[in-house]
């Protein structure tokens, strides 16, 4: 894979609070990932860095192989379209688009206005007066049209109805398609986006709990349903995520030691189903719970650095 973006070893601290501790990860050259994890386990921050708004505490931030921050030429090809993007007063939804389109030179105009009309925005109408659901569309028109060959969404769907949103993965895969790049989607409506997600980086307490690729994660949990003595005689040789028992009959949720042939499952009376993307998260993301806020207390204790990290 080639990287367009990666972090080595980076820690960055608030305080004494630490939002990233350690994390080495990249994101392929042209590919979708998923930057997944529960509030507060440090996407925000981590796209932050990514897009050059903050300098980490320590450890090397790379994007299109130099470091991001105040670096005007790598800044223009990197469009970071947030949860909350705030626009002066007195900007129009035209305006907003026309700022945008001086940042990237690889803007899009035809691809700008086919969203406007999509999401059907009032181009003239102040981006103060528009809905939730309508601030996020404009800003999700500017992270597709700036076409940037690094894109980050960061939860950009608040306030989205569900028709809206479909429309925004349709476009998003559509015109990822006509030109590939890097693209990184934080989102906690993951099954909704699975279908569109190449690769997934999962953070937990600040830390990555999961890098891989979304067809081998896939592959890597089963979902087991039968007889408790079956489903546990099978447990005995894999991790158990999850496990519901109901009568006699055990569900449980299978991280896989060794492939399982669902012929071999079958025949001693057991039913396998794929585990939905979102299921392995959480249940992945519950495990290290408990893991994670004991390490995150040991770092608290450890650490009082004041702010190490600056601002744009
Ligand atoms: N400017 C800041 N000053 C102090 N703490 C901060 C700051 N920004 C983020 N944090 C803390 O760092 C941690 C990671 O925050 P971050 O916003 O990166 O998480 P997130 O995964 O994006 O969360 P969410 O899904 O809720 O948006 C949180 O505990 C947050 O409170």
């Amino acid at each position: 894979m080639t990287a367009a973006a990666t972090l080595t070893d980076v820690t960055m601290r608030y305080r004494e609070h630490t939002a990233l501790d350690a994390v080495t990860t990249s994101f392929a050259t042209d590919g979708i990932t998923g930057l997944l994890g529960r509030n507060g386990a440090g996407k925000t921050t981590l796209m932050q860095l990514l897009a050059g708004h903050r300098v980490p505490s320590s450890g090397q931030v790379r994007v299109l192989g130099t470091d991001p921050y105040e670096d005007d030429a790598v800044l223009q090809q990197i469009c970071f379209v947030k949860e909350s993007q705030r626009y002066p007063d007195h900007f129009r939804v035209r305006d907003a688009l026309s700022a945008a389109a001086t940042l990237f030179p690889t803007w899009d105009e035809d691809l700008a206005r086919s969203l406007v009309a999509d999401f059907d925005l009032p181009a003239r109408r102040p981006v103060v007066k528009l809905s939730r659901g309508m601030v996020s569309a404009v800003g999700i028109t500017i992270g597709l049209a700036s076409r940037a060959p690094v894109t980050f969404f960061d939860e950009p769907y608040l306030g989205l109805d569900a028709v809206a949103r479909q429309l925004f993965y349709d476009r998003l895969i559509a015109d990822y398609a006509e030109e590939p790049r890097t693209i990184v989607l934080s989102t906690h409506l993951i099954e909704e986006i699975s279908g569109l997600l190449e690769h997934v980086v999962l953070l937990d307490g600040g830390r990555v709990l999961l890098d891989d690729d979304v067809e081998t994660l896939r592959a890597s949990a089963l979902t087991v349903t039968g007889p408790t003595g079956r489903v546990e005689a099978l447990a005995r040789e894999h991790e158990v995520l999850t496990r519901d028992a109901l009568g006699g009959s055990t569900r449980a949720v299978l991280r896989l030691g060794r492939p399982l042939e669902p012929a071999d499952l079958a025949a001693s009376g057991l039913a396998a189903e794929p585990t939905p993307l979102q299921q392995l998260v959480v249940a992945l993301s519950t495990r290290a719970t408990g893991t994670a806020s004991a390490a995150a207390a040991a770092r608290t204790a450890r650490s009082s650095t004041p702010y190490e990290g600056a601002t744009r």
